[in-house]
């Protein structure tokens, strides 16, 4: 268990009538970049929310490094970075005071904070914006500020819900190099993401969900196979609304 990063045993969660995630079950070892990918409503963004403490499972467990998420949060939040998809932002603070807030909500002394903060907006090219409020950010500045206050307090895992949606070309290859660089000095990231390519370029580990169900997981070598991780995904999830022509789309 303390190899891994993140440990999640039998995660189950219904809304209603609907099994949003079933017995889910996944290991993501220290030091590794782990794609965590699944068609729209596959219950990844479900997933993620219970191992990391924002949604009470119906059953299951999730530590991080050991340590449970639900029985002992405060110790478990202090080890991981969270960017969650949809949540709120204090948009009337600056970036640079999200992230000092970030930082001091952690219990970071402020001169650490300080350097930190400078540092994390100097590396994703968001110096001029510092002082600008965040409700004024871009779709894609919002992410790297919100990406920069879940890495502050420098964690040991990062959970990612889709860290690259809405994010131009040049910024992406600024969050990889950050993100690249944490996980060669030892930090461990599960991201959410729609981009096979992306993640099999970036990822050492892969989990496929479909249904709320695991249906594949391992390094990324082994979840592909003889082909790429595209394929893979549609063979394992299946194709939606192939053959299926609108006689009516015509120019
Ligand atoms: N608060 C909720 N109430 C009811 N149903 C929900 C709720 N949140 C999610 N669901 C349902 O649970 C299932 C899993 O949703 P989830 O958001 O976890 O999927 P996802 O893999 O993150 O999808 P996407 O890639 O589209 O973001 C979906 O069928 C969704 O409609």
């Amino acid at each position: 268990m303390e190899n891994n990063a993140l440990s999640i045993r039998g995660l189950h969660k219904r809304y209603g009538d609907k099994i949003a995630v079933q017995d889910l079950s996944l290991d993501v070892p220290k030091g590794s970049f782990y794609g965590f990918v699944g068609p729209n409503g596959a219950g990844k963004t479900t997933t993620l929310s219970m191992a990391t403490g924002l949604l009470r499972p119906d059953a299951g467990s999730a530590e991080i490094a050991g340590v449970d998420v639900w029985k002992h949060p405060t110790e478990a939040k202090r080890r991981m970075g969270v960017l969650a998809d949809g949540v709120l932002l204090f948009s009337k603070l600056t970036g640079e005071q999200l992230v000092t807030y970030a930082g001091l909500l952690r219990g970071m002394d402020r001169e650490t904070v300080a350097t930190r903060t400078e540092d994390l907006l100097r590396v994703l090219g968001l110096e001029e914006a510092a002082g600008k409020l965040v409700q004024d950010y871009s779709a894609g500045m919002t992410k790297k500020i919100a990406l920069a206050s879940a890495m502050v307090h420098a964690p040991e895992l990062l959970v990612l819900d889709e860290p690259f949606e809405a994010v131009d070309p040049v910024s992406a290859r600024t969050i990889r190099g950050l993100l690249d660089a944490y996980v060669a000095s030892g930090g461990a990231v599960i991201l959410s993401s729609h981009v096979m390519d992306l993640v099999q370029r970036m990822c050492t580990h892969v989990g496929i969900i479909a249904h709320g169900q695991l249906l594949a997981s391992g390094t990324v070598d082994e979840v592909r196979g003889d082909s790429d991780l595209e394929t893979r995904f549609v063979e394992l999830v299946g194709l939606e609304g192939t053959d299926q022509e609108l006689s009516w789309l015509k120019a």
